[in-house]
């Protein structure tokens, strides 16, 4: 069926093919899979997209039309209602400039909790146990390595966690069943049942307090290199570092120093201030567990991801709203 509306592919959608093609009930379906920025823009300006109310961004849409800033935000059709992003963070949007051309944006939070929160478990535990040396030792035939040290339990630790939303909810929830004490910092207090017994404390209480910090916060102007120098300075001296959100959280430089000069134990990284380079003082130091951002690289959660994403585009289509439109527009409403 061919319909004068229509939504747009943005790269690839690998699980839900089928629920894809679906939507061509309720629109025509276009696809732009390889290109360039360049091609891109020249495409929207042809007028080939014209009748597009929906976009799909996969998470392979940044490499293909680089990020959704003003410039491309303000060249995307006039026709387009609605932009579901498939992802968590959405720093690669320019909010406010889609929120002035009156396209609402979606994420997938709530998607992405678990397979996250597993992540910083992994990372957590492995930092407490700097398990680097031995991990890399005995597949050089090493056994437990040069420098093996003993490490640390979680039980009867006290865990900060830096934004306690969905995946910093889920990262608490887990480290109670370690025998966690759990603490955290947002710039609201929540409500006693989202709370689920953590004590809300100040920022620079959680920084001066906690045994391992989870860094569970959106990265936006506000929150780049929220942790620095200073901050590291206020932490207890062998303090843990859990960084699952976004790398430019951390000041990355500061981080190494701190690790160097033995104030921090231990970090566990699964996202860095440059992907895909890491800084060489995190890949020299042996005291960091590092992964390369595959905090939610599951079957389960990838097909959960593209789900809710096709979930908002056609709640959106339909002119019911998005299911989980980014907060920044939520609160302009
Ligand atoms: N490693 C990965 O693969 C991966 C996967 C999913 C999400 N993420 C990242 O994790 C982040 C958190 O995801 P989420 O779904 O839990 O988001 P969320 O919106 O549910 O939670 C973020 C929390 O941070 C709090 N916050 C924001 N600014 C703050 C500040 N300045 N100080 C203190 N608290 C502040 C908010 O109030 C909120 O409670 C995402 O923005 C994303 O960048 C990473």
């Amino acid at each position: 069926m061919t319909s004068s509306r229509a939504a747009l592919l943005i790269g690839k959608i690998t699980h839900s093919r089928k629920e894809w093609e679906a939507l061509g009930s309720l629109v025509s379906l276009k696809e732009y899979g390889s290109g360039s920025r360049t091609h891109f823009l020249e495409q929207c300006q042809s007028g080939v997209f014209d009748d597009v109310v929906g976009i799909y961004r996969s998470n392979e849409s940044t490499r293909l039309t680089g990020p959704f800033d003003k410039e491309l935000v303000q060249a995307l059709p006039n026709s387009l209602e609605t932009i579901a992003h498939n992802g968590a963070g959405y720093d690669n949007i320019d909010i406010s400039a889609c929120t002035e051309r009156q396209i609402q944006v979606s994420s997938t939070p709530i998607a992405v909790d678990d397979s996250t929160a597993d992540t910083a478990m992994f990372l957590m535990l492995g930092a407490l146990r700097r398990v680097t040396i031995p991990f890399n030792a005995i597949r050089k035939g090493g056994w437990r390595g040069k420098g093996f040290q003993l490490g640390h339990d979680p039980k009867g630790k006290t865990l900060g966690v830096l934004g306690l939303g969905g995946i910093g909810r889920a990262v608490a929830q887990r480290a109670k069943g370690f025998g966690m004490t759990i603490q955290y910092h947002n710039r609201n207090r929540l409500t006693a049942e989202l709370e689920d017994g953590a004590r809300y404390v100040s920022f620079e209480e959680l920084l001066k307090t906690s045994d391992v910090l989870s860094l569970n916060l959106a990265l936006n102007a506000n929150t780049r290199h929220i942790i620095s120098k200073p901050q590291f300075d206020l932490m207890k001296d062998g303090v843990v570092i859990v960084n699952t959100a976004r790398g430019p959280i951390i000041d990355e430089a500061a981080l190494v120093d701190a690790l160097n000069s033995g104030k921090v134990f231990s970090a566990g990284l699964d996202v860095f201030e440059e992907e895909p380079k890491v800084h060489p003082g995190l890949l020299e130091n042996e005291n960091v567990v590092i992964v390369p951002h595959i905090g939610t690289s599951t079957w389960e959660t990838q097909k959960g991801m593209e789900l809710l994403v096709l979930d908002n585009l056609k709640s959106g289509i339909q002119g019911k709203g998005l299911i989980t439109q980014v907060p920044e527009q939520k609160q302009k409403r």
